[in-house]
């Protein structure tokens, strides 16, 4: 597209590292958008790379594009003075300094339930998967030794069916959650920031309460200060030794050093997680351990979840840029809908 054409396009500032579906978005939609990339890793700052790039005054800078990698913190706001919405390819946006942008009146609009159904079979592959010790099966007889195996040998597993799945966070993803794992005939039971007077499960206000009553533990839920640490050493020793903890929400929900401690103790009985409290770092001991299933913050993603999320991405920038209302705006807190408020 001529110089001249693309200047007449809303800019959109891209953030850090290339967000899912950034491709899609650049080789489809260049026609509609501007898309200024500032990746990492730069040998420039934000401020410098705004400064040096020819057309750019800060001030042009309407609306920003990022996916869950990269903080937009405070100081990123603060250089773009007439910014007006931030759109993360994300369901999650505790990467987003929130306080700032409702202050400033920004608007946050992130993937809605474009990945809701996708992170939910990753829960429940991974409760089914640690009660039934399928990666540890496949680590044991056929990546370690090779040997032939007697069927029902050595590792028995634990039943699925008649589980008690205690499901944290009752959003889109953990509602998609529980309607699978019913289908397997687990019993479901919540913890989320109010009761849901539409849902039938029974609500817990008490997560040990919570914990003591399961056998499993779901996290759903957004991470924020009410939810960092939510599940605690206290919540896991509820929990017991027999149960397990299944994270697809984010990593800072679990005190992970305790965790760690836990698990390599014996205090729970397993952890399936997709999701790190220090990412992209995971706890070494985890590695060694059977009774855990590691997946690399991926369950959000599947060819078809990243066309959905460049859907709504677009959707949502179209409608800001034509002073709509979003596709996917934030809730009464600022968070997106996907992952409930806890
Ligand atoms: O973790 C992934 C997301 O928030 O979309």
């Amino acid at each position: 597209m001529a110089e001249q054409e693309q200047n007449c396009l809303p800019q959109v500032l891209v953030l850090g590292t290339p967000p899912p579906g950034f491709s899609i978005l650049r080789s489809q939609y260049s026609h509609k958008f501007h898309f200024l990339s500032f990746f990492k890793p730069s040998e420039l700052s934000l401020h410098q790379f705004l400064a040096s790039h020819h057309r750019c005054d800060p001030s042009s800078i309407l609306a920003i594009l990022c996916g869950a990698q990269d903080p937009v913190a405070g100081e990123v706001l603060r250089l773009l003075p007439s910014l007006g919405v931030v759109v993360t390819t994300s369901a999650g946006t505790n990467h987003i300094d929130l306080a700032e942008c409702r202050r400033r009146g920004i608007l946050v609009a992130g993937a809605g339930g474009a990945y809701s159904e996708d992170v939910a079979d990753v829960a429940v592959g991974l409760l089914i998967d640690v009660f039934r010790k399928i990666s540890a099966a496949n680590r044991c007889f056929l990546m370690k030794s090779r040997m032939q195996f007697t069927p029902g040998d050595l590792l028995l597993g634990s039943k699925v069916g008649g589980k008690r799945v205690g499901i944290i966070g009752l959003g889109s993803i953990g509602l998609k959650t529980a309607k699978r794992l019913e289908a397997f005939g687990c019993i479901i039971t919540y913890h989320s920031r109010n009761r849901k007077p539409s849902i039938p499960y029974p609500f817990y206000p008490n997560i040990l309460d919570l914990a003591l009553a399961s056998d499993a533990l779901v996290l759903c839920c957004a991470l924020n200060e009410q939810t960092k640490h939510i599940v605690n050493k206290e919540v896991m020793v509820a929990l017991g030794k027999e149960g397990i903890i299944v994270n697809v929400g984010r990593g800072g929900l679990i005190d992970e050093e305790e965790m760690v401690k836990c698990l390599v103790g014996g205090e729970i009985g397993g952890a399936g997680l997709d999701v790190y409290e220090n990412e992209p770092l995971v706890p070494q001991e985890l590695f060694d351990l059977d009774n855990v299933v590691l997946y690399p913050h991926s369950a959000a993603f599947t060819s078809e979840s990243i066309v959905g999320v460049v859907e709504v991405v677009v959707q949502n920038l179209e409608a800001f840029f034509s002073n709509k209302s979003l596709v996917t705006p934030p809730t009464d807190r600022g968070m997106c809908s996907a992952f409930s408020s806890s």
